[in-house]
Order: structure tokens, then sequence, then C-alpha cells
């Protein structure tokens, strides 16, 4: 059973700030010293629970040379990817690019991206299968929108975007698959979804999860919930059973507010 009550978790958990576009390649190198800074100071367990952040593309090289230079433990990844190699792609930045400044991770379907630059799920399906053959680990954001949630669909709207996004991926490429689940009404809003909605979310993913591949393989899946996460309420949706980890957007701007968010079983034990 996951539970941050007792400590123990049966997928490690991993805390992720998704910057946006937001700070540049000077703010990022200060703004992750920082952090580094504060979690040492803290004691913070990274081989117990994972911190990775998405920085903009122009940040990578700069986060790369920090990163190995100071042996810090964070890890890193892109927030969007090309389904291509190479060429005529005017804007658009390569897995193989990606892999080469050293990202372990690569955000595929965020909201935003489906939204602002109507991204598909067939696209997105050719980025995840782009992320894994640079080694990269896709991180498929599923969620619904506010209508769809009023409409009581959002189940049903959520799994149908992830088995067109993992459409197929063997076991073997699933089993390191990191899936997020954002609400759209809740990213940027205030509004959180509860701690029931994001475990019953979730557990449906792993559930379908199950069916498209085998039990085993979805028990090692880690499922992020994304859409207001706060310090304030990150322990309590961590507890959930099925929830891995969390997507943090603005809070994860935020030095002390996001620092706080990875050292969230912190809170639960003295809180
Ligand atoms: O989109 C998100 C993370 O990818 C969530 O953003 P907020 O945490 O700002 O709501």
């Amino acid at each position: 059973m996951t539970t941050s009550t007792n400590g123990v978790f049966d997928r490690r958990p991993l805390i992720a700030g998704n910057w946006k576009m937001n700070l540049d390649h000077v703010q990022a190198i200060t703004f992750l010293q920082k952090l580094a800074w504060t979690l040492d100071d803290a004691n913070h367990d990274f081989g117990r629970v994972e911190v990775s952040v998405f920085p903009p593309f122009t940040d990578l090289r700069g986060v790369q040379t920090l990163v190995k230079g100071d042996d810090l433990p964070v890890v890193y990844g892109g927030q969007d990817l090309s389904p291509h190699e190479s060429g005529a792609y005017t804007g658009d930045i390569s897995g193989q690019f990606l892999k080469r400044l050293g990202c372990a991770y690569v955000l595929v379907g965020h909201s935003e991206r489906r939204t602002l630059h109507a991204e598909s799920d067939e696209l997105l399906n050719t980025k995840v299968h782009a992320a894994y053959r640079h080694d990269l680990v896709p991180v498929l954001c599923v969620g619904e929108g506010l209508e769809i949630r009023q409409a009581g669909t959002h189940v049903e709207h959520t799994l149908e975007q992830l088995r067109r996004g993992v459409a197929g991926l063997d076991a073997g490429q699933a089993a390191r698959l990191v899936v997020a689940y954002e609400p759209v009404w809740a990213i940027g809003t205030g509004e959180v979804a509860g701690p029931q909605d994001a475990q019953e979310m979730c557990a449906a993913i792993r559930a379908e999860l199950g069916e498209l591949f085998d039990g085993d393989t979805a028990a090692k899946i880690r499922l992020l919930y994304g859409g207001s996460v706060k310090a304030a309420n990150a322990g309590s949706i961590l507890k959930e059973r099925d929830v891995d980890g969390v997507l943090v957007g603005g809070a994860s701007l935020d030095v002390s507010e996001f620092a706080s968010i990875v050292r969230f079983e912190q809170h639960l034990v003295t809180g």
C-alpha cells in the first residue's frame, strides 16, 4: 500500500516542478542552487523522494552544467519534444538534443500544449515513442476540462487520452512511464481536485494500465497529480494510495514552497 504516514511507498515518489515559460537561463541557475542548498540543509533524502524540474529549453544547457559540476542530485527534463529526429521543423527540439543535455524526462501532452498548440492524442503518441527512442522517460499528461468534469464523463475522457497516448508501447517501456493527471480546471486556478478526486482518477488510470499491459507493469508506473498543488495541500494528496507524486506549476517557482512540497513527509510527521 502506498502511504506517506508510515513511510512506506510502493513506488519512489516523484516531486516535479514544471516551470513553464518562467525563469531565464540566469535565473534558473540561481534558483537551482538555492533549491539544492535548501534541501541539503534539510537533509533531504533524494534517494527516497526524487526531485525533478522542467525548465524552458534555453535553460537546459546551464542546468546541465550546474547539475554535473556541483553533482546535484536533482534530475530534469524538457517540457516538450518533436516526434521527429531532425530536419526542417523550425522551432522544434528533438529527443536526441534533450538526451545530450542530460535530460531524464520529457513532458508530453501538457494541457497547455494540447489546447494552445492543438496537439492531438495521435501526435502525442508519436512523441511518447520518440521519447523512448532516445531513452527519455515520458511524463504523459492527461486530464479533463471543466465541462467534461461537470458532465461526469471525466474518467472515460481521461482514460481515452491515456489509451491513445500509450498505444503501441511494450510492457518494458510502459513500466518506466510516468502519467500525470492534471484536470485542466485545476491548473493555475487555485482550484484543487480533492485528494479523493485525485485518488479516484489515479486508481482508474492504474486499473486501465493493468488492462492494457498487465498488473505487475501497472504496479510499477508512477502516477502524479497536478493542479494548484502547494505545500499546504501536497501532503493530503500524496497520502492517497495511487498518487505517487505531484507535478507543480506556480508553486514550483518559489524555492521555499517547492522545497516544502518535496519534504511533504516532514509535514505529515510533525503536523
Ligand atoms: O500545469 C501544472 C503543472 O504542469 C499545474 O500548474 P499549477 O500548479 O500552477 O496549477
